[in-house]
């Protein structure tokens, strides 16, 4: 058997997956592989009409991801990885290719489309090889191939449909299922690489390995060209293509222009330049559009044309088509078909950007705008003085427009924030782990309940309980859903001074990063009194990379925090093991958040 040997090849390498997919780590480590993760940033919007054949989307979408990491790395996180593997998985049925669904409704349609059918289920892998030559250029040379699994789905009725869609297990899953958890009970057969469906082919993967690393006569490359095609047919295997594609930084550079002194700019490096520059002029249309309610208006009547947005939105015609067209080039809106001044929502803004979207994120959107943002306008200040301009910004705020607002109106706006923000990610945090044996839980700074409510959706057998200040509970009756769940009950108080509710499990969701050390570890030892051994810890925050260099959205955030910290996974568990809490899981959610479950020893 030639799997062990070959992971064992890459000892002492740097493996590097650039895949956020918490189901790819754990097969890859379950194999054995050491490796880091870094999240690649190439966003998944090939044409897909432009390949002949599924599985080569899903291959060159594999290759863009893995590619994006291995040139990104040497700038960005200033070393070089050996090997970066990427992967995209899709579903194919009525030659429809089916990616991650973008809401519920979304993910019934795939559903639909695979009930009492069999689909195809394609990985496309990439692998590149980073050659560091002496003078720091980097020689990237790229493997990649495919694996086709069939699956078979039963029929599913209506309520199986829903009751799997509203389990929250299809949102991050091409298809909209997952077969290695509840996703398994639809299938009736698999003929093929299971693992492949599940999101990597390691068998595949292991042998491409072996001709690489074993077989390295016939891995022989050309040193010439800026991109050359591999064609050795000793080097081929079923469903690989093999495209070694070399790109020399200098090379690039040589094409393109980057580095050299009279030649034109590098096209990529310019378009990510402006892509920070102009950031923040696409949030700020985006704030405005969301605070005219521009999506609801668009939602609830389609097809207006500016001068009717502009009179519903009591705002001028040539401004209200500047802030249009904007929305239009940032994929918010669209024209309607065949009439070019007419305007309506893309299904991006249809599943988060009106009010009331099970998903919306509406309020955190306002809570950006109104609080976030003046704070990043006072960021010299921050950077320079290196105190929260938190207070500044209030007192601006009490002087200005906010004089009008009752503190209690500013209250429910925040945690308007947090319940938007909190209904995107907590399906995704409930779900993060098998969580069955734990049948009471405490929310801490839980606020609306919003999160509260996902875990009991998603764990039948589970009370929670809900603590937060006094101020928050006494209002959190604006943001109570309609069909109130009697499983979920709220305690107000300060869980900094108080004691707190017996549970056997307790949920942290974006608490820690906002204390101070002090505060932190007050809060930990509380919970550490009042957990009994085997009683769990759910922390859900944005995880640094251990070399601190991203993910973007978690430094982002430290910019603007009040008093607390940014921290990697790895500083969490130390912190946590400190009280006592050994970590046994972290995932990555693929969601805004990410999850780490510990143990009471
Ligand atoms: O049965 C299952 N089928 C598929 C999955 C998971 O689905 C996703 C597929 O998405 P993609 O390939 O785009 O990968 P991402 O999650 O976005 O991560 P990247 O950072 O690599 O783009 C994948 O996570 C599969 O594991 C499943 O879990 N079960």
């Amino acid at each position: 058997m030639v799997l062990n040997p070959v992971i064992s090849k890459l000892a002492g390498k740097l493996v590097v997956l650039a895949s956020a997919s918490p189901r790819r780590q754990e097969i890859l480590r379950n194999a054995g592989l050491r490796f880091e993760v870094v999240p690649s940033w190439f966003k998944e919007t090939l044409d897909k009409g432009l390949f002949k054949a599924p599985y080569e989307y899903a291959v060159e979408t594999a290759k863009q991801k893995a590619l994006e990491v291995a040139r990104r790395m040497p700038f960005k996180h200033l070393k070089t990885p050996d090997i970066v593997i990427g992967a995209d998985t899709i579903v194919t049925v009525n030659s429809m290719i089916l990616e991650k669904p973008v809401d519920k409704q979304d993910a019934y349609r795939m559903l639909s489309s695979l009930s009492g059918k069999e689909h195809s289920v394609f990985t496309g892998v990439a692998i590149v090889l980073c050659h560091e030559k002496d003078n720091q250029e980097v020689d990237y040379q790229m493997i990649a191939f495919y694996e086709e699994t069939k699956v078979k789905f039963a029929d599913l009725s209506e309520d199986m449909l829903w009751e799997y869609i509203n389990s929250g297990e299809p949102m991050d899953k091409a298809g909209g299922y997952g077969i290695q958890a509840l996703g398994g009970m639809l299938v009736e057969y698999v003929h093929g690489d299971f693992l492949n469906v599940v999101g990597f082919p390691l068998n595949h993967f292991c042998k491409q390995l072996d001709i690489i690393y074993n077989h390295s006569s016939s891995f022989a490359v050309e040193k010439k060209g800026i991109m050359s095609k591999h064609n050795d047919g000793e080097f081929k295997s079923q469903n690989c293509e093999n495209v070694i594609i070399q790109l020399n930084r200098q090379q690039e550079g040589e094409q393109s222009g980057t580095g050299t002194r009279d030649s034109k700019p590098n096209k990529q490096d310019l378009e990510r330049i402006c892509e920070l520059m102009d950031g923040f002029k696409a949030s700020k249309a985006l704030f405005t559009a969301s605070r005219f309610c521009v999506f609801d208006l668009l939602h609830n009547k389609p097809g207006l044309d500016a001068a009717r947005v502009a009179e519903e939105i009591k705002a001028s015609v040539k401004g209200t088509e500047c802030l249009l067209e904007a929305c239009v080039s940032l994929g918010l809106s669209r024209h309607k078909k065949k009439e070019e001044s007419l305007f309506e929502n893309t299904d991006l803004a249809t599943s988060f950007l009106r009010s009331d979207a099970p998903f919306s994120l509406h309020g955190y959107i306002r809570h950006c705008n109104e609080t976030l943002w003046p704070l990043f306008s006072h960021l010299e200040s921050a950077v320079h003085e290196g105190v929260s301009q938190h207070e500044k910004v209030k007192r601006h705020k009490e002087r200005c427009q906010d004089s009008v607002c009752s503190s209690q109106e500013l209250k429910l706006r925040f945690m308007s924030g947090m319940h938007s923000f909190a209904k995107v990610t907590a399906a995704a945090v409930a779900t993060a782990f098998d969580l069955s044996r734990f049948k009471t839980a405490c929310d801490l700074g839980g606020c609306t309940g919003a999160m509260a409510y996902e875990f009991t959706k998603a764990h039948p057998g589970m009370s929670v309980t809900v603590f937060d200040l006094p101020a928050v509970i006494e209002m959190r009756e604006h943001f109570l859903p309609a069909n109130s769940d009697k499983k979920v009950s709220f305690v107000a108080g300060d869980f900094l001074k108080e004691d707190l509710p017996k549970a056997d499990l307790y949920i942290l969701a974006r608490v820690l990063h906002d204390l101070t050390d002090e505060k932190l570890h007050i809060l930990l030892r509380k919970i550490a009194e009042s957990a009994s051994p085997g009683c769990g810890l759910l922390l859900s925050e944005i995880f640094l990379d251990d070399d601190r260099g991203g993910p973007s959205r978690g430094l982002l955030q430290a910019l603007s925090l009040s008093e607390g910290k940014q921290r990697s996974a790895s500083e969490y568990r130390l912190l946590l093991e400190r009280h006592g809490f050994i970590t046994a899981h972290f995932r990555h959610t693929g969601n805004l958040l990410d999850a780490m479950l510990s143990v009471k020893a």
